[in-house]
């Protein structure tokens, strides 16, 4: 079970210096979203560079482009980029082909997906590595955690391995690894902890 710390908001050298602070506690560092709307894939290339013993994921949440965008993060070094399982198949496919050609991993975020059980099937029809069960920060904000989510995506995914993210935090993560899946990612609770060293420790002691 590994444990992906999730990098959004902080600038490239502060993100940096943070993830050096709690590195030996976390499996994957991911250059979120809004850090590569900031950053691009330098984010990218700076954080493969300064912790080539990590596996880096770009948080592309890929709508469209599939291969071609895939393959900005793989060229930069990403291990993992995303794709949004509300993406077309064709989108989809095109992402997965990149990820195979360069010898790296796909994970399709099932955010905002609201008949999981179907897309899951397809997902896994189409052969997808990862299928991540996403409850977004939108909609952490009216109060709604993954959980459940978890639940049907561990009785529907058959091959993809289940990574799981959405306000996760030391005090919530037993009942997520009870639920046993490969990744779970962590953002918030120790981007904003009064101590993310203890945090994260304590998150990863919770795992293992
Ligand atoms: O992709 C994201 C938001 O779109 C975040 O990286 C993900 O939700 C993990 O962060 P947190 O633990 O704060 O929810």
């Amino acid at each position: 079970m590994k444990l992906q710390l999730a990098l959004d908001e902080m600038p490239l050298v502060d993100a940096l210096r943070f993830a050096d602070k709690v590195a030996e506690h976390v499996d994957i560092i991911e250059i979120g979203t809004p850090f590569v709307m900031d950053e691009g894939m330098r984010g990218v290339r700076e954080f493969h560079r300064f912790f080539p013993d990590k596996e880096i994921l770009a948080d592309l949440k890929i709508m469209d482009g599939g291969y071609l965008e895939a393959s900005y993060a793989y060229e930069a070094g990403a291990a993992y980029a995303t794709i949004l399982g509300v993406s077309d198949n064709l989108t989809i496919e095109g992402a997965l082909k990149a990820a195979r050609d360069f010898e790296r991993k796909l994970v399709v975020d099932m955010i905002c997906v609201e008949d999981l059980p179907s897309r899951i099937a397809k997902m896994e029809e189409i052969g997808v590595d990862i299928l991540a069960v996403h409850t977004g920060a939108d909609q952490q904000a009216a109060g709604r955690e993954p959980i459940e989510d978890l639940k049907v995506m561990t009785e529907n995914a058959k091959k993809a391995q289940i990574a799981v993210a959405g306000g996760i935090n030391s005090k919530t993560i037993d009942k997520y690894v009870a639920l046993k899946p490969e990744i779970i990612i962590v953002g918030s609770a120790i981007g904003h902890a009064e101590d993310p060293v203890a945090e994260a420790k304590a998150i990863k002691d919770a795992m293992l």
